[in-house]
């Protein structure tokens, strides 16, 4: 089985030329969004993808640009497709306060029944920290990584060999002795802040402090508007681009 990862998106959360970073794992037996931002349900219309043809949903963490689309795939789900649910994996914590903090303002209807996440889609908790076959073919594992000190966030180790950050802070240790040498992953797909101080997210002067061997596997994305003039400028890093399609190891 052949696996691609498709970009619906590859802004900042305040990008306007780039839709939210999110992406589409994709086989010919499977479509997985990792984040569903605010932009992504109009990126999955401009590829084709409905939403009754998404298999399920994974949360990196909660903010509007990883989070602001769940409300509209669920309602149409529920309303235009009579009542179809998608699968959401994600881990306990991050559920509760999905429900309570963020979606509960848009979608408690108790006079409908509906007044928990698991009325609007399939719930499947995942623990963090263990590989877990979420379908036939894709393991996924939650890595716990710091964007904002005290916040619940998430990056992914894909089948155990391409790990995608959604949003995190540098971390040389684990891109460079867990991720590269000790798992050996081809594939990194990392945020990357441009200009400025990092704070919450890598920046691409600390990402260039990466030796070369890891920066060839790695994949820039989540940027701001500004990215053509860093073009050449990324050391062995490649930007990758909204709707791009990259094959990575089953
Ligand atoms: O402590 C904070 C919290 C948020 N922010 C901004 O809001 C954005 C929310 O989405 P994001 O995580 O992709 O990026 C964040 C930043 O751009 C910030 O600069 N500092
Ligand atoms: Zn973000
Ligand atoms: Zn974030």
């Amino acid at each position: 089985m052949s696996l691609q990862i498709q970009m619906l998106g590859t802004g900042s959360a305040f990008a306007k030329t780039f839709y939210n970073t999110s992406a589409l794992i994709r086989s010919n037996e499977m479509n997985i969004l990792i984040d569903c931002g605010a932009t992504t349900p109009r990126s999955l219309h401009e590829i084709g993808v409905q939403p009754d043809q998404i298999d399920g949903i994974i949360i990196s963490h909660i903010h509007a640009d990883h989070v602001g689309g769940l409300e509209e795939i669920a309602f149409r789900l529920l309303y235009q497709y009579k009542n179809k649910k998608t699968k959401l994996f994600l881990t306990e914590s991050l559920a509760g306060v999905l429900w309570e903090n963020t979606l509960k303002g848009g979608m408690y209807n108790p006079a409908d029944g509906f007044s928990r996440l698991e009325d609007y889609f399939e719930v499947i908790l995942i623990e963090e920290n263990v590989p877990t076959s979420i379908q036939p073919g894709l393991t996924i594992e939650f890595i716990s990584t710091l964007h904002i000190p005290h916040k619940l966030n998430y990056s992914l180790f894909i089948n155990g060999r391409t790990f995608y950050s959604a949003d995190t802070q540098f971390n040389e240790e684990l891109l460079v002795q867990e991720i590269v040498n000790k798992r050996n992953c081809h594939t990194i797909l990392h945020d990357c802040q441009l200009s400025g101080n990092g704070f919450i997210h890598a920046t691409l002067e600390e990402l260039l402090t990466l030796p070369d061997y890891v920066q060839e596997r790695v994949y820039l994305m989540h940027y701001d508007d500004d990215m053509m003039n860093f073009v050449g400028k990324t050391g062995s890093m490649t930007f990758i681009h909204q709707h791009e399609v990259i094959e990575i190891p089953e």
